[in-house]
């Protein structure tokens, strides 16, 4: 059977990248520290993938196992000696961690066999699989790398399904959105992988899904989060919060149609459609779960700074953008780690410090000053 070992079987790990692999007839071999689901995968052998509808349609996954990195280093080396694809969801700071086990496995793997394997990470951001490669190569020597790199292709890759955090311990089943969108950029012929959507050039894709659907999102959460509102949906029935999503969306999509040539009109289409899913209220989707890592989200190629920069430069509205990035630096969410630690910084050194050190912008700058007065006027 074909092998794909999977890190990360957390949401978008088992309720898509490895679902659909399962669904291509590989066995899934998932790569996580969490002991409770490598030992029910191990016990169990399947889970059900729900579907976010009236009628919640169930699909079986089988053929899958797992691994835990931290303590079967060895076995993990072997699973990617045998394998196809190796694929991440795990979160984009996470990848420095997982790449020297990673390094290891392709060292391992390019002494036994010339076949060849496909790298993909499957994160929200840009060029996530040059970051993973670049981790990795860190990792080897010159000769290791050349012989690593002669079999092994790492392809950047745009992933879309809402998968909320489950409200079912103890369970591997996984409730997800019914659509779904996965687009891997490359020039080679690959093997085929149900719902895989193969492209030569991923730039328009990766953009048009971060800045609509993560943008789309992170206002909401913020917004949402700022009038103590629960779940997305809940917070998109707020009139106000609704129109500074369209806003927002606006400008983003402004920049998008410009940059690459859209066609307005089936660009609002998409909008239109991504705003229907964030209403899904069968998600149940959390503010806190949409805005996590806001250090992240608030970063420079990010999903509000960047394509707040790119309007700026093509001479575009950004004004509701610099709001949005007002509304993150206001997430002082306890149970959220990057939110303590920017809450921190903004109390001991103020937020034009903050919009510096994390987002990259000089206090000096337009969208900083900008930014800084929205940021003034929320806190009120
Ligand atoms: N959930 C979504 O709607 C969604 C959609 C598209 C893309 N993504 C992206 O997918 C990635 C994962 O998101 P998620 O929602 O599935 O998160 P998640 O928290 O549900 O899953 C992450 C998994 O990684 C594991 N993990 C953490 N550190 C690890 C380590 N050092 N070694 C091995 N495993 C480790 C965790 O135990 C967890 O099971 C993120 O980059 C996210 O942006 C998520
Ligand atoms: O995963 P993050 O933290 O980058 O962003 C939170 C959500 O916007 C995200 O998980 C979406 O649900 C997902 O990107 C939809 O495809």
């Amino acid at each position: 059977m074909k092998q794909a070992v999977h890190f990360g079987a957390g949401n978008i790990g088992r309720g898509f990248i490895g679902a659909l692999f399962s669904q291509s007839g590989y066995h899934v071999t998932f790569v996580d520290i969490a002991d409770q689901i490598i030992n029910q995968l191990n016990e169990e052998k399947q889970y059900n993938v729900k579907l976010a509808t009236d009628q919640q349609e169930t699909v079986m996954i089988t053929n899958v196992s797992g691994l835990n990195n931290l303590k079967q280093e060895n076995e993990v080396v072997e699973a990617i000696k045998e394998a196809t694809f190796l694929t991440t969801a795990i979160g984009p700071n996470i990848l420095p961690r997982i790449a020297p086990l990673i390094a290891k496995g392709l060292m391992a793997r390019a002494e036994a066999s010339s076949d060849k394997l496909y790298v993909i990470a499957c994160e929200n951001q840009i060029s996530a699989t040059d970051l993973l490669k670049g981790y990795i190569l860190e990792h080897l020597d010159e000769g290791a790398k050349e012989k690593v790199l002669a079999n092994v292709a790492f392809l950047n890759s745009a992933v879309d399904r809402i998968v909320p955090i489950q409200n079912n311990q103890g369970s591997l089943d996984v409730l997800v959105e019914p659509y779904h969108e996965w687009v891997v950029e490359t020039t080679e012929e690959i093997p085929h992988i149900e719902g895989m959507k193969i492209v030569p050039e991923l730039a328009p894709f990766i953009e048009r899904k971060l800045f609509t659907v993560n943008t789309g999102h992170a206002v909401i959460a913020y917004f949402g989060y700022l009038a103590n509102k629960e779940t997305i949906d809940q917070t998109l029935a707020d009139e106000e919060i609704y129109n500074q999503v369209k806003a927002t969306l606006g400008e983003t999509g402004a920049y998008l149609i410009n940059q690459y040539n859209l066609d307005p009109v089936e660009h609002q289409k998409y909008i239109d459609k991504i705003i229907s899913r964030f209403q899904n209220a069968h998600l149940n989707d959390g503010v806190t779960r949409v805005g996590r890592s806001p250090i992240r989200k608030l970063g420079p190629e990010d999903r509000l700074v960047r394509p707040a920069l790119q309007a700026q430069k093509a001479g575009l509205s950004y004004t509701n953008l610099a709001k949005a990035i007002a509304a993150a630096l206001l997430f002082d969410y306890k149970e959220d780690e990057d939110a303590v630690k920017l809450q921190a910084m903004i109390q001991e050194h103020g937020v034009a410090y903050a919009l510096q050190e994390v987002s990259g912008l000089d206090e000096s700058s337009e969208l900083a000053k900008e930014i800084i007065g929205h940021y003034e006027s929320l806190k009120k």
